[in-house]
């Protein structure tokens, strides 16, 4: 099976460099100064656990052509969301009908906009990705929370998890997709909170002033789901109706007992503060947007989420880190 990772940054470079390493064909789409990194230093990985390998360069096949789409049977789709749309349609222009797309993205609605653009000609899968991955710098991409792939289980998805086996980027199949990724959502929610902080992952989660935020914003898109008769699964060691409670738990109780089970090590941020950090779009029209746009959907509201957005929106164009009590007052209308 030959595959083609397409926006290969964080995501794409970590998950095609543990698929080459566990012996699959991979070319890697991507821009010109990830090409040029992985050129001069190779594709070096590792995770959490210490765990590392390097493929050296001249083995890395990194382009920045799409033409290359033509020779994949698997495309697998890393760009942020809102590339979706020009991606899918380099997929329609020029890979071969009936090639494979399987979706590594966050959010709900990436899987939709592919399908829309690609038609029946194109089977789309829905994956996801439940750890960070961070760009080091110098080809280095270093997966800093533990966890492993989902995907659709199809036998396209059966065959592709089959030939990766044991890696730090195996492939678990499911057949409620669509429920792990409301699950991984409500997850998600914490990408606005950890990019507004300023702060890595573990600092940010270890404030129950951030995890306050983070739990109401959840606890709201749960009782939407609920209304809509939506059903998010369990991601990871809690299931979504107990997790609000977990996240607001006083700091010693979930610092000793929740955060240390978790595995995130101190180089993990959320890709929405990657985004931030470079100056682009976030995702979070895609993430707690999508909170909003069902709340809306329902003629109801969803007042935390879209604090929170307005907040995301004016961090993209310039406005600082916000500590726990000045976060709570804007997204909560409240002290904490
Ligand atoms: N990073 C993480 O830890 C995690 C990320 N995710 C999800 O995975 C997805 C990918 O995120 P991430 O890897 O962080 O994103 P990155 O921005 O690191 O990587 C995407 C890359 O694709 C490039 N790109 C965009 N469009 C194209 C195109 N048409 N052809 C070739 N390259 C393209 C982007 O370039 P440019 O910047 O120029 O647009 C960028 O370099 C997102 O949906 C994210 O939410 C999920 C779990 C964890
Ligand atoms: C793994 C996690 C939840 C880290 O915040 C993520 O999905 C992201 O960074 O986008």
């Amino acid at each position: 099976m030959r595959v083609a990772i397409l926006g290969a940054g964080s995501i794409g470079g970590f998950v095609g460099g543990c698929w080459q390493a566990a012996g699959l064909d991979i070319s890697f789409i991507g821009r010109p100064a990830f090409a040029r990194d992985i050129a001069r230093h190779g594709l070096v990985l590792s995770d959490y656990d210490g765990w590392s390998a390097t493929l050296p360069a001249a083995d890395v096949a990194y382009g920045i052509d799409p033409a290359t789409l033509a020779d994949a049977d698997l495309i697998v789709l890393c760009v942020k969301s809102g590339a979706t749309g020009d991606a899918a349609r380099q997929v329609a222009d020029h890979a071969r009908p009936g090639t494979a797309v399987l979706s590594l993205q966050n959010g709900i609605s990436n899987v939709d906009v592919l399908r829309e653009i690609l038609g029946p000609g194109f089977p789309v899968f829905r994956g996801m990705v439940p750890f960070n991955v961070a760009y080091l710098g110098n080809g280095q991409f270093h997966k800093g929370v533990a966890g492993q792939l989902y995907a659709d289980d199809v036998p396209a998805m059966r065959q592709l998890s089959a030939a990766i086996g044991p890696s730090p980027a195996a492939v678990n199949l499911s057949q409620d997709m669509l429920g792990i990724a409301w699950g991984k959502l409500l997850i998600n929610l914490n990408n606005a909170i950890n990019a507004l902080s300023g702060q890595p992952l573990l600092p940010e989660l270890r404030n129950r002033g951030y995890r306050r935020v983070f739990a109401a914003s959840m606890r709201e898109g749960l009782t939407l789901l609920k209304s809509a008769g939506i059903r998010p699964a369990k991601v990871g060691a809690v299931g979504p109706r107990l997790l609000p409670w977990v996240i607001a738990a006083p700091d010693l109780l979930f610092n000793s007992l929740f955060l240390k089970g978790w595995k995130i090590d101190d180089r993990a941020r959320s890709s929405m503060a990657d985004d931030l950090a470079r100056g682009r779009k976030t995702e979070v029209d895609f993430i707690n947007g999508e909170v909003v746009g069902l709340a809306e959907r329902l003629g109801r509201d969803a007042p935390v989420n879209r604090r929170i957005v307005a907040l995301v929106n004016a961090a993209e164009n310039g406005a600082g880190p916000l500590q726990p009590d000045a976060l709570c007052r804007a997204a909560l209308g409240r002290q904490r």
